[in-house]
């Protein structure tokens, strides 16, 4: 797990000046989050800023200004005028595994013998309040305010899932917990805010602490309550309030996959805060961090609370899942099926350990819904592997430079109509609207290599109706292409005879051809040599792709999409003969040399299922054997003597089928480098590494076999 806060932590303190600084800056922020949450500052930054202001008034007590937001709940910043019956309190953070540890050692120094046990559960990401039950009926409802006083806000109550008006049994108690905005009611939320010419919430905390404090609005947004705490229910260790909550008929976490569990040893507390957060991103709600707390009461008792935070409970925060930062452009990408769709350039931020550049910006309604504009700091939400979204802008903070997001006139790849119909823009072209680029890309040199189909022919291809995909490059008769203007006899023939020798190309090449996201040369020489047929390929599911090296489930769920999306064009091009070629001879020679060479290869034809063709493909593949099998080899410099006229794809090619695996850098595992002539820094790395250099006569050589 990664630890919280390592990024953009100021530098300590260095004067009075600078503390005061820091003070102000974050009892402004505070100010922000604590009323709508339109604060600049992302809860990391904000963290590490009061850890510094924290340090320095540990090295200088007598400076410490009255405004500071430490030692305080909510940072001061909050209010209320309702007493509460003992004080709503906040919780100490520590942001990794040794500071946990530190502060459980100090606790049970305090205690003067182990915690009993403990107790783990998510931080829930919303805001405490407090819920007054008389003989088993609500009556009243706090927010936790200064943690003294707070606001009552029993109005809001009847749209809080999870918290009953009525309880099972007729207590007077005080039900304490958390009340937030799901994923699901948070997009509900800002649906139905739009659609009342509202602003939509800049994110879900914000937007709990909006609609809990907001009366009268023409509308109703529901929330959830998680139960975590009770006053009139006692005796009970913390894992059985929550039960015990659970039966009055409060919801609590336990209804969750992280599911608050009772640890016996710190080490076992330890692995449930790495399950949790492992869950995170699948959460249906955020959480900040993961909370422990003893459990048992005696110790709860015996540890007592300072007047901030408890000294039994403590939060491992996670890193924050929203950050503020610029938005700089608005780009508009055409997809596959010519949808067109805007993404937000971002001044590069780090969130949870990624670096987010891009973030989806859904569709030009979204846009103009969320009112953004170039150059405004925005909201950015990244969770887990899921594609990262701009939530909103940060009004207040506009200095009037900011600029209006021009949206396209016309297609940005096609030049064609924009059909605005739907709240996703569409080319008019749909699909045809890629076919020009998509078929120029099937045909260069490290794909199908189809010689004499540019960008003019492909243009004129594509505009006269004979093709629309890459299949259709395979059915063109002489007769139609004679109708073509400026082709004539010799290179209607010329042409037709480069598509019957692409009609032979290896399946790594047919496959790289398709142009699928994710799968470069490299990536489709592993996909075409671990499933050895077309064939085997569509019938592949995300587990078997992430399977082949290098292949992660993420992306193995994109490109299983993404075939699903081409398979009429999968089965017309296995019905055209294209890519039954598992593997051929490289060789320099003309196209027409390389079909006769082509024959002696082993050929799996189609119409074959099963594993069978896994297992065969791979040997035909030459992953299995070879002089290179086992061996990972980099090619760097120009390539001279019999390898002179070898592209470096081929190059790659060449190596994995003499058994060894390309690879684009030097490292220690690097068995061999090939290098040619000008070959720079790798060589040097190789040397400095000490990894055995060959040049290309050498190979050429050791891989003749493999020459053709
Ligand atoms: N970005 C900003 O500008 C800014 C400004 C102020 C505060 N903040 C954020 O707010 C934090 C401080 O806020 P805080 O004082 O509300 O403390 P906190 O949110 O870090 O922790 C205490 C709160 O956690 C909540 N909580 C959630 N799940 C819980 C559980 N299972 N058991 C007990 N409590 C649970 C309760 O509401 C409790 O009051 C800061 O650490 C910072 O991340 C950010
Ligand atoms: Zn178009």
């Amino acid at each position: 797990m990664k630890d919280a806060a390592t990024t953009a932590i100021p530098a300590a303190l260095a004067s009075p000046e600078a503390y005061a600084d820091a003070v102000a800056t974050a009892v402004r922020a505070a100010a922000a989050y604590y009323s709508d949450g339109s604060t600049a500052l992302g809860d990391d930054e904000y963290d590490a800023l009061v850890r510094a202001v924290e340090a320095y008034e540990r090295e200088h007590p007598d400076q410490v200004l009255p405004e500071s937001p430490t030692g305080k709940v909510a940072g001061g910043a909050a209010v209320g005028d309702v007493p509460h019956s003992t004080p709503m309190l906040s919780l100490d953070n520590v942001f990794s595994a040794e500071e946990l540890e530190s502060w459980a050692a100090g606790l049970e120094r305090r205690l003067g013998r182990p915690v009993a046990a403990w107790c783990v559960e998510p931080k829930l990401d919303g805001l405490a309040v407090a819920a007054h039950y008389r003989e088993g009926r609500l009556y009243q409802v706090l927010t936790r305010g200064d943690g003294l006083a707070g606001e009552d806000i029993t109005h809001a109550a009847d749209a809080v899932l999870g918290l009953p008006a009525r309880l099972a049994e007729p207590l007077d108690v005080e039900l304490r917990g958390e009340v937030l905005l799901t994923h699901e009611q948070f997009e509900q939320a800002n649906a139905v805010r739009t659609a009342h010419g509202a602003t939509p919430f800049a994110h879900p905390r914000s937007g709990a602490a909006g609609t809990l404090r907001a009366k009268d609005r023409p509308y109703r947004i529901e929330l959830t309550f998680f139960g975590y705490d009770a006053h009139g229910l006692p005796g009970l260790g913390h894992v059985e309030l929550l039960t015990r909550l659970a039966e009055l008929g409060a919801n609590t976490a336990a209804s969750t996959h992280a599911a608050p569990l009772r640890c016996a040893t710190l080490a076992e507390a330890e692995q449930r805060i790495e399950e949790i957060a492992a869950l995170r991103a699948a959460l249906p709600f955020g959480i900040d961090g993961v909370v422990v707390k003893a459990d048992a009461v005696a110790d709860q008792e015996a540890a007592g609370s300072g007047s901030r935070a408890p000294r039994w409970a403590v939060a491992r925060k996670l890193q924050a899942q929203h950050k503020v930062t610029r938005l700089l452009g608005v780009e508009w990408n055409v997809g596959r099926t010519g949808i067109i769709a805007p993404r937000a350039v971002l001044d590069p931020v780090v969130i949870d350990g990624v670096t987010v550049t891009y973030a989806t910006l859904h569709n030009p309604a979204d846009i103009e819904r969320r009112g953004l504009m170039i150059g405004d700091q925005v909201f950015v939400y990244r969770a887990g592997d899921v594609i990262p979204r701009v939530e909103a802008p940060l009004v207040d903070e506009r200095t009037g430079a900011e600029q209006p997001i021009a949206f396209p006139e016309v297609c940005p790849r096609c030049g064609d109509a924009i059909d605005r119909a739907e709240q996703r823009w569409r080319c008019v072209r749909g699909r045809g609207c890629q076919a020009v680029a998509s078929v120029i890309y099937a045909a260069g040199r490290d794909q199908l290599d189809i010689e004499g189909l540019g960008g003019t022919r492909a243009v004129q291809l594509v505009e006269s109706g004979l093709v629309a995909d890459l299949a259709d490059l395979f059915t063109l008769t002489k007769e139609q292409l004679l109708t073509l203007e400026r082709m004539g006899d010799t290179s209607a023939d010329k042409l037709l005879a480069a598509i019957e020798t692409a009609r032979t190309r290896p399946l790594n090449r047919v496959f790289c051809a398709l142009g699928i996201r994710g799968t470069g040369r490299t990536m489709s020489r592993r996909i075409a040599a671990h499933f050895g047929s077309m064939a085997a390929i569509r019938a592949a599911d995300a587990v078997a792709l992430a399977g082949v090296d290098g292949i992660g489930v993420e992306k193995a769920a994109v490109i299983v999409a993404e075939l699903a999306a081409v398979a009429e064009l999968l089965d017309r091009l296995v019905e055209q003969g294209v890519g039954t070629q598992v593997s051929r001879p490289v060789s320099a020679a003309p196209a027409a040399d390389v079909a006769a060479a082509v024959t002696g290869t082993a050929v799996i034809g189609e119409g074959v299922t099963g594993e069978g063709i896994a297992d065969e493909g791979a040997t035909a593949g030459g992953a299995a054997a070879g002089p290179l099998a086992g061996k990972s080899v980099v090619v760097t410099g120009s390539m001279t003597g019999a390898l002179a006229a070898l592209s470096r794809n081929e190059m790659n090619e060449l190596i994995e089928r003499a058994g060894g695996k390309a690879s684009s850098s030097v490292s220690k595992r690097t068995s061999l480098l090939v290098a040619g002539e000008k070959a720079g820094s790798k060589r040097a790395k190789a040397e400095e590494l000490g990894v055995p250099i060959s040049s290309p006569e050498e190979f050429a050589v050791l891989v003749a076999d493999f020459l053709g």
